[in-house]
């Protein structure tokens, strides 16, 4: 409830629109109480008495009334959906840009096939809601509050009836709203666990077809296929229930009427169309409750929505902005840790721990490790991706949570282990990196990249379209592209996670030459498992379990750190004179 008031500010911007399109409502409800009124006097005062032009003249008053009714129809249909598609449309848009906002561990924490929920199906639930809300909400009460009134004016000697049908109406119709309202949760998260499964696949339809796994894959969203249909059939097999059981107690109530009416009638106390008109009046009540019992399921049901979108709009952001942000003109690129620790889950273990190190501008400072030892984690901390638990990273002798995080970003080049590209051209993926970036730029960031000669070779050279996910390069490609997108904003700080491992020798060379001269003034960091990729570091880390177990040059790792040393072996080097034993 609170989540869905706190959502209600959305509505402000289109106050004017959610307060017409209630009044054209009210318009076409007072037309159609009106008609049963118009009736009864045609039967008994014009009919019964042969009044022709009485008759014509009821008769043009209903014409004349049910034009005005379906104009106010069309008015609010108009002016409730203007409402209801801004009050989504404005919601979407905050709620993407929170998420763009969200760390890493934010988004960790959600997943992302629940945000792909909230964002398209939640949201279109609360736009629903507020549709069915302004449409008809109004009309639901109105009918029904104004056929009682009419009825105990018009119809006095049937009231009783109404008396005894109207309270069970209602107190079947709140059993069964507070019923879906459960079930309708449930739904919900059966949605995020099929949304979760077909996002799953579709990244990894290549895994799973290369291991031949489809059977596997196939019987998991099966499963969580299943749930879905099983809760979905409870919750609307419940909401079907709920129109025949209205119905037979409106039948109940119009044998009882047509019966209390035949006596009546006989002993002259009434005429027959004011029986006619409570029938009429008792099938209105029930369209009046019906409709009001589908506004009050469809909010049920956007009450579990609002929660899970408010929470979104609430999420603590992990990484804030300061509040008086650092915006240097120039970073030079000096980079420290100094004694950093973090874990991934809040009081969970640490896979960083106590990390002290000081790269300064324009060097190369290489990372080596274990699968799992803390490489990317390390590499990610510096632009913020995440915050360290314990201890401070430093740029320029500045803790890097007092900068402008868009300045601290435009500063560092990540060039990251996946490769990440967007559908798009070649071109537009470069510009990704630099947006004014001239064409000779992208081409000589291209060439220290060693993608120059790749792109070229495409028909459409640069205008090359990419499909999503880049799946039609090879893996080599998508790391030299990603590469030459991180170069091209020629950056103070270069993090370079893992992204040779798809290159050849000879290209990774190349790379590296022209890492050394074209990037000079660039603060390196490179992260690798290979020692060939690092070994010309002016400063290499070996990372164990979270721990530094190692610093200095290829040299000098070679000839006292035992883990660098195995490792130089495994990857087919000759010890020789290199080891102190
Ligand atoms: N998003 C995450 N949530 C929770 N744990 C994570 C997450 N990412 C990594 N980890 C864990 O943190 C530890 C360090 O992972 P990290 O990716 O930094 O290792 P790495 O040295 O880069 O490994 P590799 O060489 O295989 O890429 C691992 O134990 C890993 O399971």
């Amino acid at each position: 409830m609170q989540a869905l008031k706190a959502l209600l500010s959305y509505m402000k911007p289109y106050w004017l629109f959610a307060i017409l399109g209630p009044f054209f409502m009210f318009v076409e409800v007072a037309m159609d109480l009106i008609q049963p009124t118009l009736m009864q006097h045609i039967i008994d005062d014009g009919i019964a008495s042969n009044n022709t032009g009485y008759t014509v003249k009821m008769g043009l008053f209903m014409v004349g009334a049910a034009i005005i009714g379906l104009a106010g129809g069309l008015g609010c249909s108009v002016y409730s959906t203007r409402a209801a598609v801004h009050f989504a449309t404005d919601m979407r848009k905050d709620v993407f840009q929170r998420i763009e906002l969200f760390s890493s561990r934010n988004i960790d924490a959600f997943g992302t096939g629940k945000l792909i929920t909230i964002v398209t199906n939640d949201i279109s639930s609360l736009q629903r809601a507020v549709m069915m809300t302004l449409k008809i909400f109004v009309r639901g009460p109105l009918l029904f509050v104004g056929s009682i009134i009419i009825v105990f004016f018009t119809a006095r000697e049937l009231f009783p009836i109404l008396a005894a049908v109207v309270p069970v109406l209602i107190l079947v119709i709140i059993l069964f709203t507070k019923k879906s309202g459960a079930l309708f949760k449930k739904v919900q998260e059966a949605i995020d666990k099929v949304n979760t499964r077909l996002q799953e696949n579709l990244a990894g339809m290549r895994v799973v077809k290369a291991f031949g796994r489809q059977a596997f894959e196939k019987q998991k969203f099966a499963n969580a296929n299943n749930e879905l249909t099983k809760v979905n059939i409870s919750a609307e097999q419940l909401i079907a229930l709920l129109m025949p059981i209205l119905l037979f107690l409106v039948n109940m109530g119009i044998i009882a009427a047509l019966w209390m009416g035949v006596i009546k009638v006989d002993n002259g106390s009434i005429q027959v169309g004011v029986i006619l008109a409570f029938i009429n009046y008792l099938n209105i009540i029930l369209n009046g409750l019906m409709s009001s019992s589908n506004v009050l399921m469809q909010i049920t049901r956007a009450f579990p929505s609002a929660e899970r979108v408010q929470e979104v709009l609430a999420m603590e952001l992990d990484i804030e902005e300061p509040s008086d942000p650092y915006d240097p003109r120039k970073i030079a690129g000096d980079v420290e840790f100094r004694h950093v620790s973090y874990s991934y889950s809040k009081n969970g273990e640490y896979v960083l721990k106590d990390i002290s190190f000081q790269v300064k501008n324009g060097q190369t400072l290489g990372i080596i490790g274990s699968t799992g030892s803390g490489k990317s984690t390390l590499a990610k901390l510096i632009p913020r991706l995440y915050d360290v638990d314990k201890g401070n990273v430093l740029i320029d002798g500045k803790n890097i949570k007092t900068y402008k995080l868009q300045t601290l970003r435009e500063t560092i080049g990540v060039v990251s282990q996946k490769g990440i590209l967007f559908s798009g051209s070649i071109e537009e993926n470069l510009h990704y990196g630099k947006e004014n970036a001239a064409l000779e730029d992208l081409k000589q960031a291209a060439e220290n990249a060693c993608a120059r000669e790749f792109i070229e070779k495409l028909d459409e050279g640069y205008n090359h379209l990419l499909t999503q996910g880049a799946t039609n390069l090879s893996g080599g490609q998508k790391q030299r592209l990603s590469l030459a997108r991180a170069f091209i904003r020629k950056p103070s700080i270069l993090i370079l996670d893992d992204s040779t491992s798809a290159v050849d020798a000879v290209s990774e060379s190349a790379i590296q030459k022209a890492l050394k001269q074209e990037y000079a003034e660039s603060t390196k960091i490179i992260v690798s498992s290979k020692i060939s990729s690092i070994k010309e570091a002016d400063q290499i880390i070996v990372l164990e379990d979270g721990e530094v177990a190692g610093k200095g040059t290829h040299q000098e790792l070679l000839a006292t750190n035992k883990i660098y040393q195995e490792t130089f072996v495994t990857q087919g080097g000759v010890l020789g004179e290199y080891a102190k034993r």
